[in-house]
């Protein structure tokens, strides 16, 4: 029997691996319409088969990208393709390059703004979150009975630079056991083999961060009620 879903799915994958625009916009869209890229916050972006990658150009309404709103940046940062000479890359290009270049098999880079990710950065004074363990975390490929999953938490300094520094200098040393980062107050950036995973990836990591801003304030009511 033919399975057509496989086949669409390998044939849009294709159509990725050539432009991945068109998947971008959507995923944008999508992402905007939850919340995640008000403002025109957030940042996407994915790998060519040449390794330069498209992205987001810095400051486009997340909502109503069209293909215009995207540069090509080659893997030692420089433009490759501009189709509007007016656009900017992404602010947090640098971050993009970092992770492209940390870990090769990473094909997409998917940067939003939640509510509760900004909250949850705020659990934690360290450097790490500890996360409840959920079984949501094996859609992360987290295949542990009571697993003790920690996200990385990043400064959110105001020169990009320093943060995407400071991602490469601290996964060169030990890279996470999931593909998800928190800059403190400011958002997640999560990676993955393709666009369609690391879609799947931020849903994950913000159910996850929704659980934990949900079980903070149980906690607080009850200690309230105790008092
Ligand atoms: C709402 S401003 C947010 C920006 O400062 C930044 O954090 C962001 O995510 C979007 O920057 P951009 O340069 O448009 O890619
Ligand atoms: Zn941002």
């Amino acid at each position: 029997m033919v399975n057509h879903g496989s086949s669409i799915r390998n044939h849009h994958q294709l159509l990725s691996a050539i432009d991945p625009r068109p998947t971008l916009i959507t995923a944008a869209s999508h992402f905007y319409q939850l919340g995640w890229m008000v403002g025109t916050a957030g940042n996407l972006s994915a790998k060519q088969p040449d390794g330069s990658f498209w992205i987001t150009a810095s400051g486009c309404h997340k909502g109503q990208l069209g293909s215009k709103d995207f540069i090509r940046i080659a893997t030692d940062g420089t433009v490759v393709e501009q189709p509007s000479p007016e656009s900017r890359p992404s602010a947090e290009t640098s971050i993009h390059q970092s992770i492209y270049s940390l870990f090769p098999d990473a094909k997409a880079c998917y940067h939003i703004h939640t509510i509760e990710s900004n909250l949850v950065s705020g659990f934690t004074k360290d450097d790490t979150l500890p996360l409840p363990p959920l079984e949501m975390l094996k859609g992360f490929g987290v295949r542990e009975e009571n697993p003790k999953v920690t996200v990385p938490v990043f400064v959110n300094h105001l020169d990009v630079s320093r943060i995407s520094s400071e991602i490469c200098d601290r996964f060169q040393a030990a890279p996470p056991s999931v593909n998800v980062l928190l800059i403190r107050n400011h958002g997640i950036t999560v990676w993955a083999s393709s666009t369609e995973r690391a879609q799947i990836y931020l849903e994950l990591a913000d159910y996850i961060f929704r659980y934990m801003v949900a079980a903070r304030q149980i906690e607080l009511s009850t200690t309230s009620i105790k008092n």
